[in-house]
């Protein structure tokens, strides 16, 4: 990037907060990241605290595009979101859509450690009761003969728009997609934790990739991704990596600027948090506003993490960018 700054530019303004969420999705029930801030705005420093320093420097580079370098031109200005449900029992269903007024398309998390297909069917049964189009994201959590079995009896009921990382390899999309030619395979981990982001394409391991601003390393990075994929006539779904405010910004904005973009994307995960940087956007029929939101001062104070969190933050994120400047 032309633009780097230095890591005293990039440090002048950090802000580590912690956002509190309605209920546990990963594991987590509050989501830490470092926002920075540049002549261009606000970014996102939020790699999983688990990611080792070469991964988490693609999120790096995605922080410092938006506050140094800002948002590509747009062609659209709402993107259609879908529903995020995470691993939540079924009854529990109707409450996490409340905070999704609107979407006509669901993501339904599948495949949680110690839970049955039976609680996939469930849950997934009880979005369909409410939301027309139900996808599922299974995070890599089957092998070939369960997803081969789950996802059986995922769809004897009703379609499913895709599932997504059914299995952890590419090798095992391939052939899953050999052994149910009907349902429609997507690609996230496949990409996002991939040294080559194409490869699950060039192999046939899916008809739908799942495209992430902060692992691709920013927006325009998804913007010369979606290049490529088009050649393999491969749709896009923008997601975010349960983002805050700022992060989401990044991900309307490369969402707002693809040429061609025909599903909803997974931009709406702000309904998870209780609270956020900044108020929300509210979602009008199922679609977010592109124009980028700035936190709030009263609840960047608010919401900051404990001076050892915002600490290991800092070394983090110098440690990253000793490795981004590096690749210069
Ligand atoms: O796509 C969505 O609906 C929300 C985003 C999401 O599911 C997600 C959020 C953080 C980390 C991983 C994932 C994922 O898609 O696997
Ligand atoms: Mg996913």
């Amino acid at each position: 990037m032309s633009e780097l700054p230095t890591l005293a530019e990039l440090t002048t303004e950090v802000r580590v907060v912690s956002l509190p969420m309605r209920v546990r999705f990963r594991g987590i029930t509050a989501r830490e990241v470092a926002l920075v801030r540049g002549p261009a705005g606000w970014g996102e420093f939020g790699p999983f605290p688990e990611y080792g320093d070469d991964e988490a420097a693609h999120w790096l580079r995605s922080a410092i595009e938006a506050a140094w370098l800002g948002q590509p031109a747009a062609v659209r200005s709402r993107v259609a979101v879908n529903a995020t449900v995470p691993a939540v029992a079924a009854d529990q269903v109707p409450m996490v859509l409340a905070k999704f007024p609107g979407v006509s398309t669901a993501k339904v998390k599948v495949a949680e450690p110690g839970q049955t297909i039976d609680d996939d069917v469930r849950r997934v049964d009880a979005v369909r009761s409410q939301i027309p189009n139900v996808r599922v994201d299974a995070n890599g959590g089957w092998s070939l003969d369960e997803a081969t079995r789950a996802l059986t009896a995922l769809t004897a009921v009703g379609p499913l728009e895709y599932a997504e990382q059914p299995c952890r390899t590419v090798d095992e999309l391939v052939e899953l997609r050999r052994r149910l030619p009907e349902i429609r395979i997507a690609a996230d981990e496949s990409i996002r934790r991939a040294e080559d982001p194409i490869r699950v394409a060039r192999m046939g391991g899916c008809d739908v990739a799942v495209v992430k601003v902060a692992p691709l390393g920013g927006m325009r990075r998804l913007l010369d991704l979606a290049v490529e994929l088009a050649d393999f006539g491969i749709p896009l779904v923008v997601s975010s990596a349960l983002d805050s405010v700022v992060g989401m910004n990044a991900g309307l904005a490369a969402a707002a600027a693809l040429p061609e973009l025909q599903l909803a994307c997974g931009l709406g995960t702000g309904g998870l948090f209780t609270e956020d940087v900044a108020e929300p956007r509210s979602l009008v029929d199922g679609a977010l506003e592109v124009a980028p939101i700035d936190p709030d001062p009263e609840r960047l104070t608010r919401l900051a993490v404990t001076a050892d969190r915002a600490d290991w933050w800092l070394e983090r994120l110098a440690r990253c960018h000793r490795i981004v400047a590096g690749a210069e």
